[in-house]
């Protein structure tokens, strides 16, 4: 296992590490009612980087993903206390509108799910509703670009009027992340995108994942060790709702400092 992910970091192109800080947490915690998922979690994310989170099942992975754009309001017992910051501006505060904080802030999800709408209104439906075209042209060009940024394009540009939920998987993941593009996100929180799809499927996706890493910051929540090294250029290792350990990808895969981070990348739990 070790010497695959030695392997994989040796081919990755080394990487000018960018310290812009596009988004940044302090002491983070989430609470389910009585149960607290989240322990006071600081990190920073940084811009046009790849962040990947990883760590034992039921960490709290994804329960911080979804502060990153304020998804665990939409959980009713979910409490989030501590601090969101996106370029410095606080996610909570009053004058920031959490429809516009999600556009800037995009999400895609374990399981593609694309709307029952054809492929041209799933990338269309966002940019509509957030005003982002003029005139039909301007939304015409928002949906090729999308479908092109998404490595998609060539696959539907014959059929942009059948519906996405009749593409592959991975066709459906990518029509997802163009849906997610569509309204010039900033930020693109992913949590386990390729978990439901093939290998050739994943592998697409994460080539994707690392060209989308030139226009936008991305974190990604995933189980695997390869794929993080793969795609990201910083891990955070969560462990019991505690970050146990972040830092650049290459040095946490080859040298971790935290006994947990170890055990866990050789494989002893989780
Ligand atoms: N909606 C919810 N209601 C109550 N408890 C929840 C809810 N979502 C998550 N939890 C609990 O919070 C803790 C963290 O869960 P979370 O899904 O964030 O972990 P994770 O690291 O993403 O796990 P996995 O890798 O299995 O997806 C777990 O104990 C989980 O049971």
């Amino acid at each position: 296992m070790m010497e695959n992910i030695q392997a994989t970091l040796n081919e990755r192109a080394s990487v000018t590490p960018n310290r812009t800080i596009k988004m940044k947490t302090e002491k983070v915690t989430v609470h389910y009612g009585q149960k607290q998922a989240l322990n006071g979690i600081d990190l920073e994310v940084y811009e046009r980087q790849v962040t990947a989170l990883i760590g034992p099942s039921g960490c709290g992975k994804s329960t911080y993903l979804r502060c990153l754009n304020r998804m665990n309001d939409t959980i009713d017992a979910a409490k989030v206390a501590g601090t969101i910051l996106l370029d410095g501006e606080n996610i909570y505060d009053p004058d920031l509108d959490v429809v516009e904080l999600r556009a800037r802030v995009g999400m895609v999800f374990q399981k593609p799910n694309p709307f029952p709408k054809s492929i041209w209104e799933n990338v269309a439906y966002g940019p509509k509703i957030h005003g982002l075209a003029k005139t039909k042209d301007e939304l015409e060009e928002i949906v090729h670009t999308s479908l092109k940024k998404a490595g998609l394009y060539n696959e539907v540009k014959d059929r942009l009027d059948e519906p996405g939920t009749g593409l592959s998987g991975g066709q459906q993941q990518r029509l997802c992340i163009a849906r997610a593009i569509a309204v010039s996100p900033e930020v693109i929180l992913m949590d386990e995108p390729c978990s439901a799809l093939d290998p050739i499927a994943t592998a697409t996706v994460e080539e994707l994942i690392d060209e989308l890493k030139q226009n936008y910051t991305i974190v990604i929540v995933t189980h695997s060790m390869q794929q993080a090294a793969r795609v990201s250029q910083q891990t955070a290792m969560f462990h019991l709702g505690d970050l146990a350990e972040v830092g650049d990808t290459e040095m946490m895969f080859s040298n971790p400092s935290d006994k947990r981070t170890q055990d866990y990348i050789m494989g002893r739990f989780g």
